[in-house]
C-alpha cells in the first residue's frame, strides 16, 4: 500500500496548507479554538472547545451520550457549521472550506455503504466521484482491498457481508480516497464483543502503519484507553481534561472524569493537613507531592491499589473493613467492603492467594503513593 502510506494526492488538500503541519507521511495536525455550537435557543452541544491534535496521532473523543462528541466530528468534517471559533487541518483555516475540499473522510456508526452495490464499486464510489481515470481507480480499490485483508471479496455484494466484513469496507473505502485525517464516529458500535475487541486491535495497527491521523469518538471507556495515543474527555460540550490512556485513568482532573472512568472509590475530603487527609475512611497519609493548600475535592481510591489481608507495610495506610460481597470474576476477585460505614471496592488479581468470605473482617494497605486528590 505504497499509495496510502507515503503520498496524498496535493489536489486533495486545501489550498495553502502549511507543510510544517503535516508529517511526513502526509498526516495533518488539527487546531481548534473557542469552537462553539448551539442547536435552538437552549441546546449548548460545544461551549468553546480548545484542542490541539498532532499529525499522525489516534486521538479519541470520549463522553457520554449528548455530550457534543458528533457534533465536534461532523464540524471537523465540514459537515456541521460552528457558530463561532477556529479550526486549522495541516495549518489551514479550512472553516469555511467545504466538506470535498477538506483531506478529511468519514466512518460512520451505520457504515453508509450501498447495500446493493459490490464491494468493488463501493470502494470505487469516491474515487469515481472525483473524476479518477478506471485504471488507476481499479488499482487503487485492489490494494486497499488487499491491503484491508478482503481482496477475495470484492465482487460480492455488500449486502452479503458479515457485520465485521461491513465494518472493514466502510474503512477501507474510507481510506482509499487517501485522507490526511480520518474521522470516525463509533465505528465498532455495532459489533459484537468479540469481533469489536479484535476490530479495535486491527484499527489501532493500522492507524500506525499508514500513520494518517485519527479521530474516534466513543463512549466506551475501554475502547478508548485500549486504541487511543491521547483522550479528550467532554461533558455537555466542554473538554474536562485531554491526556494519555494513563493519565486519565490514574489521574483525572476532576470527579467527573474519575467517575466516568468507572471510578467508585472517591471520598470527599473534609479536612486536610500537610499531606494527611480526613475522610469517611479515616484519616489517611498521602504522598507530599499530592499537598494542596485547600482541604475541598475527592480522594480517590483505585481498587486495583488495595492490599487486602496479611500484614501492613508500616509506611503504609491501615484500615480495617468487613467484606459484604465477593464477586468472582475469573482473572480477578472484587469485593464489596465497608469500612466505618463507607462503601469501598477492592479488586485483586486471582493468583492464587486466600479468597475472603462475606463477613470476614480484613485488613486493608493502601500505600500513600496509591491515594490521588482529585478536583471537585
Ligand atoms: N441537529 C440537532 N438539532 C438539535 N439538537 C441537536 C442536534 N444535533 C445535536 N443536538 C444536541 O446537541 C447535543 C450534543 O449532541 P451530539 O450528537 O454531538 O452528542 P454525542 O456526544 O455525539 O452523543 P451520542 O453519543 O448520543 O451520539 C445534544 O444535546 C443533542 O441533543
Amino acid at each position: 500500500m505504497t499509495d496510502l502510506t507515503n503520498t496524498v494526492k496535493a489536489t486533495d488538500r486545501a489550498d495553502g496548507a502549511d507543510t510544517a503541519s503535516k508529517d511526513k507521511r502526509g498526516a495533518s495536525s488539527i487546531r481548534m479554538q473557542g469552537l462553539r455550537k448551539q442547536f435552538g435557543r437552549d441546546s449548548v452541544a460545544l461551549a468553546g472547545v480548545d484542542l490541539d491534535i498532532d499529525a499522525g496521532e489516534f486521538f479519541t473523543l470520549l463522553g457520554p451520550s449528548g455530550c457534543g462528541k458528533t457534533t465536534l466530528l461532523r464540524i471537523l468534517a465540514g459537515l456541521e457549521e460552528a457558530d463561532d471559533g477556529q479550526l486549522k487541518i495541516g495549518g489551514k483555516d479550512v472553516i469555511d472550506v467545504p466538506p470535498h475540499r477538506r483531506s478529511v473522510n468519514t466512518v460512520f456508526q451505520s457504515y453508509a455503504l450501498f447495500p446493493h452495490l459490490s464491494v468493488r464499486d463501493n470502494l470505487a464510489f469516491g474515487l469515481r466521484m472525483r473524476g479518477e481515470p478506471a485504471a488507476e481507480r481499479n488499482r487503487k480499490v485492489a490494494e486497499v482491498a488487499e491491503f484491508i485483508k478482503l481482496g477475495s471479496l470484492v465482487e460480492r455484494r455488500v449486502d452479503q457481508l458479515s457485520g465485521g466484513q461491513k465494518q472493514r469496507i466502510a474503512l477501507a473505502r474510507a481510506l482509499v480516497c487517501e485522507p490526511d485525517v480520518l474521522l470516525l464516529d463509533e465505528p465498532l458500535s455495532a459489533l459484537d464483543a468479540g469481533l469489536r475487541g479484535q476490530l479495535q486491535v486491527e484499527l489501532q495497527r493500522l492507524q500506525k502503519r499508514l500513520g494518517v491521523t485519527f479521530v474516534f469518538v466513543t463512549h466506551d471507556q475501554d475502547e478508548a484507553m485500549v486504541m487511543s495515543d491521547r483522550i479528550a474527555v467532554l461533558d455537555s460540550g466542554i473538554i474536562q481534561q485531554v491526556g494519555t490512556p494513563s493519565e486519565i485513568y490514574e489521574h483525572p482532573a476532576n470527579a467527573f472524569v474519575a467517575r466516568f472512568m468507572g471510578h467508585d472509590n472517591l471520598f470527599a475530603i473534609t479536612a486536610s493537613d500537610s499531606n494527611w487527609v480526613d475522610t469517611g475512611l479515616g484519616r489517611l497519609q498521602l504522598d507530599p507531592a499530592e499537598q494542596r493548600d485547600t482541604p475541598d475535592g475527592w480522594l480517590l481510591i483505585r481498587p486495583e491499589t488495595l492490599e487486602l489481608g496479611g500484614d501492613v507495610p508500616a509506611d503504609y495506610n491501615r484500615l480495617e473493613g468487613t467484606v459484604e460481597e465477593r464477586l468472582y470474576r475469573g482473572s480477578r476477585i472484587e469485593y464489596r467492603l465497608t469500612v466505618n460505614d463507607h462503601p469501598l471496592t477492592a479488586v485483586a488479581g486471582n493468583l492464587g492467594q486466600r479468597i475472603h468470605d462475606v463477613g470476614d473482617r480484613v485488613t486493608i494497605g493502601i500505600c500513600p503513593e496509591d491515594l490521588v486528590r482529585v478536583a471537585a
